[in-house]
C-alpha cells in the first residue's frame, strides 16, 4: 500500500539512473508506449497520471469540489492509494475500492486538472513516484506523465518527450472512447491540455530531453522510436 498522506517534502532523486522518464501531451501515447517499451525491457511501469486520476475520483465521491485547492489539500492528506510498477497488473486501488476503470471516466478527466494545479499536491505525489522507483526490484522504471524529464526526475539518463499533432492526439483519444462524441471528445482534450499546461510545461522539450513525434508513425513504430533514443543512450553511457 502506498499511502501519499505519509510522504515528506520534496526532496532531489538519489536512484536518476532507474527512471526512463516520458513526458507529452494527452493522447501521445505515453501510457501504451510505456508500458509496450517496459515489457519489451523487463521494466517497471509507472504511470503518474493515475495517481492525479485517483485523487480526483478520491475528491469526486466524497462530493467535494475538485477545483477547491483547500478542500484538495484535505483530501490528499488522507489518500489510500495502491499503485504498483508492473506493466501487465494496472489496477488502481483508492482504500478498498478498485478505481482502475472509474478514473478514465471522461467525469474524472474534466476535473484532474483542478486538482493537479495544487502544488503541496504535486510535491507529495512526486514523492511518491520517487519512492516507488527507488524502493522497486526492477533494474529501471518507465515512468511517464507531464514533469518527469523537467520536475520528478531531470536528472534521468534517458527523458523523451512523446509528441503527437493535436489533431492525431484527439482522434485517437475519440477511437477509445466509444459512444462518447467525438468533437466533444477533442474539446475536452484540448482544454485539459491547456489547463494543465499552466501548470508544468510539456509541450516544448526541455534541455537534453529528446523528442519522440508519433504523428506520421503507427503504434509498434512509435515503441521501436522509443526503444532506439533508450538503446542509444544507454549504449552511450555504457561505451
Ligand atoms: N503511434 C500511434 N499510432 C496510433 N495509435 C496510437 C499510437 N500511440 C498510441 N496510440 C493509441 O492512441 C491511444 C492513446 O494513447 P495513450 O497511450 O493512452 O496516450 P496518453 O497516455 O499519452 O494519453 C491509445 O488507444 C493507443 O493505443
Ligand atoms: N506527471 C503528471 C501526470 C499527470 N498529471 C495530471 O493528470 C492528468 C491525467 O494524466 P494522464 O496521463 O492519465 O492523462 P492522459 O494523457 O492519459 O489523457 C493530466 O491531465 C494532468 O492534469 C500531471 O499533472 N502530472
Amino acid at each position: 500500500m502506498t499511502d501519499i498522506s505519509t510522504s515528506a517534502a520534496e526532496t532531489h532523486v538519489t536512484d536518476a539512473h532507474k527512471f526512463i522518464a516520458i513526458d507529452g501531451p494527452a493522447g501521445s501515447g505515453k501510457s501504451s508506449v510505456s508500458k509496450a517499451v517496459a515489457r519489451t525491457l523487463g521494466f517497471g511501469y509507472l504511470d503518474t497520471g493515475s495517481a492525479y486520476r485517483a485523487l480526483a475520483w478520491h475528491v469526486l465521491d466524497q462530493g467535494a469540489d475538485t477545483d477547491d485547492p483547500e478542500t484538495v489539500r484535505a483530501a490528499a492528506s488522507a489518500f489510500p492509494l495502491t499503485l504498483g510498477l508492473d506493466p501487465d497488473e494496472r489496477t488502481v486501488l483508492v482504500g478498498d475500492v478498485d478505481v482502475t476503470e472509474a478514473i478514465r471516466d471522461p467525469r474524472v478527466s474534466g476535473a484532474v486538472s483542478g486538482v493537479a494545479r495544487v502544488p503541496e499536491v504535486r510535491a507529495q505525489v512526486n514523492e511518491m513516484f520517487r519512492r516507488l522507483v527507488a524502493e522497486s526490484s526492477y533494474p529501471a522504471v518507465v515512468v511517464e506523465g507531464r514533469d518527469i524529464t523537467t520536475v520528478v526526475a531531470p536528472d534521468a539518463p534517458v527523458r523523451i518527450l512523446l509528441t503527437a499533432a493535436p489533431e492525431v492526439r484527439a482522434a485517437r483519444r475519440a477511437g477509445e472512447l466509444a459512444g462518447e462524441n467525438a468533437a466533444a471528445v477533442a474539446a475536452a482534450l484540448h482544454k485539459r491540455d491547456a489547463s494543465d499546461s499552466a501548470v508544468v510545461d510539456f509541450l516544448n522539450a526541455a534541455e537534453g530531453v529528446e523528442v519522440v513525434d508519433s504523428t506520421e508513425l503507427d503504434f509498434p513504430q512509435t515503441i521501436d522510436a522509443v526503444l532506439t533514443v533508450i538503446e542509444r543512450i544507454q549504449g552511450a553511457h555504457r561505451g
